[in-house]
């Protein structure tokens, strides 16, 4: 069969892991990568494919199978996806959490009309880590879940505080407390508020003519992001951040405690990651889910769609039947 031609909008950390996986994947070919920069600035990891400018992407639309969308969610998808999904099946990372519902619906218009596919929110949080919380609950109804992330670096924060006014270069690592891990470990099932979970703190170098009151005040207010969570900025220069600051390892688990049975035994399922690359994975997982989302409307499905409505053998390269002999 024709390999499904897949593109990429947006070329930062996560389009670059995106060209990566793609090209670990026998049955895809990339078509191009689009940037809204000039093409001729952006250096591809392997100058394999084209580079062509966002601003001429309506004329690639039957050229394209599934287009990967690799923008940052602070303010980049919610510009891009509505518009892309006017014109191809889609899969993104969208993780601002609490905007998610308002995200499918302006996806799940353009997408309906156009008769295609827009898989959002695809990745590890939101992602696999959503599916995980899923299982916890349905699987164990009396019970309570927890989700723990890093110590590691947050691209949706990483990229929040890249585009706060005044910063030039900057990064968000979160730190989980130990002392929740420690009493939900313990099995006590505490109620923990966002504040108690976990700590954030950002490496921030600034632009010559910036005020660093005024851009930590931005940060640690910035609604969704910030505001919730005791956050520490530390302003460096350009060359500590270069030295310091260029690997973007994390992780985490969810784990769901509960009881079940007729014994009302205690249950516990976890699910973790331990990342080496943070945009590495996640987009592995964009890539799998685009082989999804292009089947999904090879079989007639239009619309938003979300990893909780994805059946999981649609990830697989494997036919159903391959699936059947080798993993059940
Ligand atoms: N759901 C999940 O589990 C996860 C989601 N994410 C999401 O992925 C999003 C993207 O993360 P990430 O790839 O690290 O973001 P980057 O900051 O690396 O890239 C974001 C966009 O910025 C532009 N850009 C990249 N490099 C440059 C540059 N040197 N100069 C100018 N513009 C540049 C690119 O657009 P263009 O080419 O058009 O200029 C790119 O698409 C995050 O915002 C986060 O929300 C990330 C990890 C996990
Ligand atoms: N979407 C996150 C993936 C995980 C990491 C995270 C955090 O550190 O707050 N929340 O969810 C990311 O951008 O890295």
């Amino acid at each position: 069969t024709a390999p499904i031609r897949v593109a990429i909008a947006g070329y930062g950390n996560l389009g670059r892991g995106a060209q990566a996986a793609i090209k670990q994947s026998p049955d895809m070919q990339l078509v191009g990568v689009f940037s809204r920069r000039d093409p001729s600035s952006v250096t591809l990891i392997d100058a394999s494919v084209p580079v062509y400018s966002m601003d001429d992407i309506e004329h690639y639309k039957n050229d394209i199978d599934v287009l990967i969308l690799c923008g940052g969610s602070k303010s980049d998808l919610p510009e891009q996806g509505p518009y892309l999904a006017s014109l191809f099946n889609i899969v993104d990372s969208f993780d601002t959490h609490a905007n998610i519902p308002d995200y499918y619906a302006a996806l799940d218009t353009p997408a309906t009309q156009a008769g295609k596919v827009a898989l959002l929110s695809v990745g590890w949080d939101p992602g696999l880590f959503s599916i995980n919380r899923l299982y916890g609950e349905a699987i164990l109804p009396a019970g309570e879940t927890y989700t723990f992330w890093g110590k590691g670096l947050s691209q949706g924060h990483s990229d929040a505080v890249r585009r706060v006014a005044g910063v030039k270069s900057g990064v968000q690592y979160t730190l989980p407390s130990e002392s929740a891990m420690a009493r939900v470990r313990s099995g006590e099932q505490p109620q923990l508020t966002t504040r108690e979970k976990h700590t954030r703190e950002c490496f921030i170098v600034l632009e010559e003519s910036a005020d660093a009151d005024t851009v930590r005040e931005a940060i640690v207010t910035m609604p969704n992001y910030f505001a919730d969570f005791d956050t520490s900025v530390n302003f460096i220069d350009q060359a500590t951040f270069d030295a310091e600051h260029q690997s973007m390892p994390h992780g985490g688990f969810v784990i769901r405690s509960g009881v079940s049975g007729a014994e009302q035994a205690n249950q516990v399922l976890e699910f973790s990651l331990k990342l080496g690359s943070n945009p590495g994975f996640t987009s592995s997982v964009l890539v799998a889910y685009a082989r999804a989302a292009f089947k999904m409307n090879q079989n007639g499905e239009q619309g938003a769609r979300t990893v909780l409505d994805v059946a999981p053998g649609l990830l697989s390269p494997k036919s159903p039947a391959q699936l059947r002999k080798e993993l059940l």
